[in-house]
């Protein structure tokens, strides 16, 4: 059976509507017969701590405030989260604990490890009776019955056999951190444990993948809480993965990794808070490109040492319960020790360890063959640049295929500058997954174009187009699609998909940026955006149903790009390749107020008003604008005014206005009838519509004027008003002289108020659409690099 391990931190259980959203994790993401590591709940192993502290310290009174404090804590979770004789049992049990740790504190008999083994114990017991309760069957287990020790070294034959308790019929919730001796005394893991816990765990179960759910969404070239434009990587080999934790980076501890050399358990590193979000996935060696990392290490220790003996660096780690970096330079073999445990490592090397420098600060680079000596230096100079005394800088092969440079210096350096280096030593690194969704006259139209904008891109940055999507297929080449011959390719080897399955080959994209371009006229697609946002993706639509969504679920979205440092753009979703969009923000920018907005915004509205002189029903020339790629794929979204009001919309929320479609008056262009059934019985009624439109001509040229679709938004009286509508205008009108396929954008601002600014020109049309989605395409690549 194909198992996995689950592992949930501190963080992740810190109060009672943590438990909540870990249990409804467990529910949603695991099977029966996963295991279900967890720590010990928020900070309770700190107050175990410091429980221990006052009882050596014989200080009784210590000891029992912070014993209440436990009980505090425990109580308030065991309340909030259980009911009836599940509570009670659980109250029960927790007083009869803390008694008893009162007990033999009094009496002198407390033992460390034992009492740090209640924090694992308290959660793995609260979550499974909480699963229990919630009807899923699920029993906690302890580790220390199925992890052992002997003489420091677990016990890998037997712990196999013991892990067979683990049942396939439920959730087998684990304590991490703990295990016990060969007397069978409780043993801790070290800092980190529940990780190695759990991926020790993996290895004796077979598991399939361990999931380590933590308060971070994965890996990130840097720390993401410093550096705002820090990337998530969708991939990382475990070499830099065990590298960077030597380094001294906290997400991953390299003793996690230890129990999957030479396994094919998956590894991955997710949010606990954004269960939705994209991950890390830590995987062998060749499966991921090598990454640029940067990390920094705080208050280290400089300590040469004489005789490294093999397997010591780890016995010395295993000592001060923390991950230790040593390296070689002129044949001398140095230690990095982070401040606080430098005494414990020189006395026990007793004479063979030197201080060389006290509290120095670090910056790891870690980075793929051959480039660590010139970033290392590079890292040197801008630090010198801002007056940082640096006291070594190098860099060093790590293993074959991995590189790092370590640049330790005099003073820390704050996140500006971590900013800084970041955005000059990892930018270039990074590349740019493009997907484009809808093959239909845009979309062919874009990908042709393509083939040549990317010398233009590449300049810039390496951009790839990885992924093709229709309504039924999709293609994903993850080293790329040659664009050349991107038709022959789909119609070779697109395969069909479902939501699910898109999102998950988004996930496994390996780019430090991807783009989902939308150039489908489909709601249901634009409705994935969130989907697309929490895996990290980029936007562009020329699709006007995101932009014109509710107001909650818009502003949702715009949120949720803006945590992420994500952008979105969509300057062809109104006026084809028209800069209406790009003005519109400049006058802004620039101070400017507009104050009325009136135009065609319609290619097709605009081409039927014009060519239609009554000489061929009207009807014939809808279906001609169709042929020419003008209309939506069903024209009765023009006919209806309904695309008007969509883009009318977009702009008037790029002018900062909340507004929703139905706030936006409209006036269809076809009788309202029309409207019902498909595309072929309106065909059938087609002699309506011309009828409607011909008596709308006669009327229009008896008093000498023109018919247009016009579009209006008026921010000059006391109430706005916004409509569309068809309007009779007269010939000398900037809107009746519009070139049949036009549009026009009347701008009345503060600048420009009785001499209006003017954007007028093709408002439709597959060649200047896919030029207007490169316009975006080409914006995006270069706001991604510094
Ligand atoms: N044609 C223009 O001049 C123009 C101008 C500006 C904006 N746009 C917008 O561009 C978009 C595309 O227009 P078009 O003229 O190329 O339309 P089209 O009908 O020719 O192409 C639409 C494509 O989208 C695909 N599609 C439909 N539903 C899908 C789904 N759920 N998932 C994935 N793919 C799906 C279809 O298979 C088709 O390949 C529309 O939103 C339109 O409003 C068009
Ligand atoms: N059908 C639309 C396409 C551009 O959005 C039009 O005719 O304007």
């Amino acid at each position: 059976m194909n198992t996995a391990v689950h592992k949930f931190g501190g963080s992740s259980l810190s109060s009672a509507a943590r438990y909540h959203a870990v249990a409804n994790i467990i529910i949603s993401h695991c099977q029966a017969g996963d295991s279900v590591v967890v720590s010990a709940a928020g900070k309770t192993t700190n107050t175990l701590v410091k429980l221990w502290l006052c009882y050596q310290q014989n200080d009784s009174q210590g000891t029992l405030d912070v014993i209440k404090l436990l009980k505090n804590h425990q109580v308030e979770l065991i309340s909030e989260l259980l009911i009836d004789e599940l509570q009670e049992t659980a109250l029960q049990k927790l007083n009869d604990e803390l008694e008893l740790i009162a007990t033999l504190a009094q009496q002198q008999e407390l033992v460390e490890a034992q009492l740090l083994a209640h924090g694992e114990v308290w959660s793995a017991r609260l979550l499974a009776q909480y699963l229990t309760q919630l009807e899923h069957k699920a029993n906690a287990f302890d580790a220390r019955d199925l992890l052992l020790l002997s003489g420091g070294q677990l016990q890998h034959e037997k712990n196999q056999k013991s892990c067979q308790v683990l049942n396939s019929e439920q959730f087998n919730v684990v304590t991490g951190f703990i295990a016990k001796n060969e007397s069978g005394e409780t043993v801790t893991l070290g800092r980190n444990g529940s990780d190695y816990s759990a991926t020790l765990i993996a290895r004796y179960c077979n598991a399939q993948s361990v999931t380590i759910w933590t308060d971070t969404q994965g890996v990130y070239s840097t720390d993401p809480r410093k550096v705002k434009q820090a990337i998530k990587y969708a991939k990382v080999c475990r070499e830099q993965a065990n590298l960077l934790a030597r380094l001294g980076n906290p997400v991953l501890h390299a003793k996690t990794l230890t129990p999957l050399k030479d396994t094919n358990i998956k590894l991955v590193v997710r949010s606990s808070f954004d269960s939705h979000s994209a991950c890390t996935e830590i995987v062998k060696k060749g499966n991921a490109k090598q990454k640029h990392f940067l990390t920094t290490l705080d208050n280290h220790d400089l300590v040469k040492i004489e005789q490294l003996i093999e397997g010591e660096v780890g016995e010395l780690s295993q000592l001060i319960q923390h991950t230790l970096h040593h390296f070689e330079l002129d044949s001398e073999t140095y230690l990095l020790i982070p401040a606080a445990y430098t005494h414990i490592v020189i006395n026990h090397l007793s004479g063979r360890a030197n201080l060389v420098e006290s509290n120095l600060f670090g910056l790891g680079i870690v980075c793929p063959n051959d480039i660590a000596h010139q970033l290392t230096q590079q890292a040197a100079k801008i630090l010198q640049k801002y007056n940082i005394n640096i006291r070594f800088a190098f860099s060093q092969k790590d293993m074959p295929g991995n590189e790092y440079g370590l640049v330790l210096c005099e003073q820390a350096f704050d996140t500006d500058l971590l900013t800084i280096l970041h955005e000059e030593l990892i930018s270039d690194s990074q590349e740019l997954a493009v997907v484009v969704a809808g093959l239909g006259n845009v979309g062919a139209t874009f990908i042709t174009q393509l083939e040549k904008q990317l010398v233009r891109l590449n300049y810039l940055l390496p951009v790839k187009l990885v992924g093709l999507v229709r309504s039924e297929n999709m293609l994903f080449c993850s080293d790329g699609i040659k664009i050349h011959n991107w038709l022959e390719q789909w119609q070779t080897s697109a395969i069909a998909y479902d939501n699910k399955s898109l999102i998950a080959a988004l996930e496994q994209l390996d780019y430090e940026h991807k783009v989902v371009i939308d150039i489908t006229a489909s709601e249901d697609f634009s409705l994935l955006y969130p989907d697309f946002a929490a895996q990290d993706c980029h936007l562009i639509s020329a699709n006007k149903y995101a932009g014109t969504a509710h107001t909650t679920w818009y502003n949702a979205l715009k949120e949720k790009l803006y945590e992420r440092n994500l952008k979105w753009r969509y300057n062809t979703s109104v006026g084809a390749g028209l800069p209406i969009n790009f003005a519109l923000n400049d006058l802004q920018y620039s101070g400017d107020k507009i104050e009325r907005l009136l135009g065609v915004f319609s290619g097709t509205l605009s081409w039927l008003c014009c060519e239609y002189d009554g000489s061929v029903p009207f009807s014939e020339l809808l279906l001609k604008a169709k042929d020419m790629g003008y209309t939506e794929p069903d024209p009765r979204e023009d006919l209806s005014g309904r695309d008007v009001q969509r883009k009318l919309l977009i702009l008037a929320r790029e002018l900062g206005l909340t507004l929703d479609l139905d706030d936006i008056s409209l006036t269809p262009m076809m009788p309202a009838d029309l409207a019902q059934g498909d595309w072929l019985s309106f065909l059938e009624k087609r002699d309506k519509l011309d009828a409607f439109m011909s008596d709308k001509l006669i009327q229009a040229k008896k008093e000498d004027l023109v018919l247009r679709y016009v579009a209006e938004l008026n921010l000059q009286q006391d109430k706005l008003v916004a409509k569309v509508a068809l309007s009779a205008v007269k010939k000398d009108e900037p809107l009746a002289g519009l070139k049949a396929g036009d549009n026009i954008f009347v701008i009345n601002s503060l600048w420009y108020q009785d001499n209006a600014l003017v954007i007028q020109g093709p408002g439709a049309g597959q060649e200047v659409t896919a030029a207007g989605i490169h316009s975006d395409l080409y914006w995006l690549t270069h706001s991604l690099i510094k």
